[in-house]
């Protein structure tokens, strides 16, 4: 970081103008509006941010579709037939730009296995006054855990809730879905400011397991949430891979 911050200093913001600004670059060079920089701490701290919420995440939410699907073999391959219509006759299985909004019936997927196994089950907030929510009167000072897996499982909203079902997530159904049903990325002002570049990233690296493998549950293995930071397991994951023929 430092060697990062002398190079920056010696070269200036003009000049890295014309090179492409990585991320830790735009942290060592932001000013705020008295054009106060940010301290080294507070430069790691972005850093570690960036890094668990666009890691732990994008795996956890990745590993539960997967293995959503692994259990659903006929979703799974109506997800491969989306995306075989979408690569079938091409060179390589290289997902692009404008094959991510095709891949709708694999966002359904994705979407769903993210309510029902939720990779952020919970987040907080420390209350910087006096709230009154419900009738309760909750003091400053006091953390309120918002339980977004809870959430995701409202009986009211969500029937027969503990089932995968893609279908939730139909157009239609979309259309009259409450905004605050359904938030894997949180919602309002510090909302997930990565959820564009997960959910594009997720559909790229799931469109290229479907396409290369046909995955199935092993009987073995018993999948056992653990509730943490992000959605876990007691024992992992283990499933059956074979490679599929094109
Ligand atoms: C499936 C993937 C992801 C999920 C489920 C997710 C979920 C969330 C949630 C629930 C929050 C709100 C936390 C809170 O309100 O306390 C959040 C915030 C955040 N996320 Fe994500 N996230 C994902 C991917 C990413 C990625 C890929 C990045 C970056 C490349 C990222 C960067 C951030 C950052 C920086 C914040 C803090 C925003 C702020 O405080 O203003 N996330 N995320």
């Amino acid at each position: 970081m430092e060697e990062s911050s002398k190079n920056t200093a010696e070269t200036g913001c003009v000049t890295l103008k014309k090179r492409c600004m990585d991320f830790l670059d735009i942290l060592l060079t932001a000013k705020d509006e008295d054009g106060k920089g940010l301290t080294f701490s507070e430069v790691q701290d972005e850093v570690d941010t960036f890094l668990f919420e666009g890691h732990d995440t994008t795996a956890s939410a990745l590993a539960w579709t997967v293995y959503s699907l692994a259990g659903h073999p006929e979703y799974q391959k109506k997800c491969q037939m989306e995306i075989d219509e979408i690569l079938n006759g091409r060179e390589t299985d290289e997902i692009t730009w404008d094959d991510l909004p095709k891949l709708t019936y694999l966002t359904q997927c994705l979407k769903e296995a993210m309510r029902l196994h939720c990779p952020v089950p919970f987040i907080s907030r420390l209350l910087t006054k006096e709230m009154t929510i419900d009738g309760k009167t909750l003091p400053k000072n006091s953390v309120v855990d918002i339980q977004i897996y809870s959430l995701h499982h409202n009986p009211q909203i969500w029937k027969n809730d503990m089932v995968y079902d893609p279908s939730r997530f139909d157009p239609d159904k979309m259309e009259n879905m409450d905004s605050f049903a359904f938030v894997p990325f949180s919602a309002g002002p510090r909302n997930c400011i990565g959820q564009n570049f997960a959910m594009h990233e997720m559909k790229t690296i799931l469109a290229r397991i479907f396409r290369t493998f046909d995955i199935s549950l092993d009987p073995n293995c018993k999948v056992e949430k653990k509730i943490s930071v992000v959605m876990k397991t007691s024992n992992g994951i283990r499933l059956n891979l074979s490679r599929r023929s094109h």
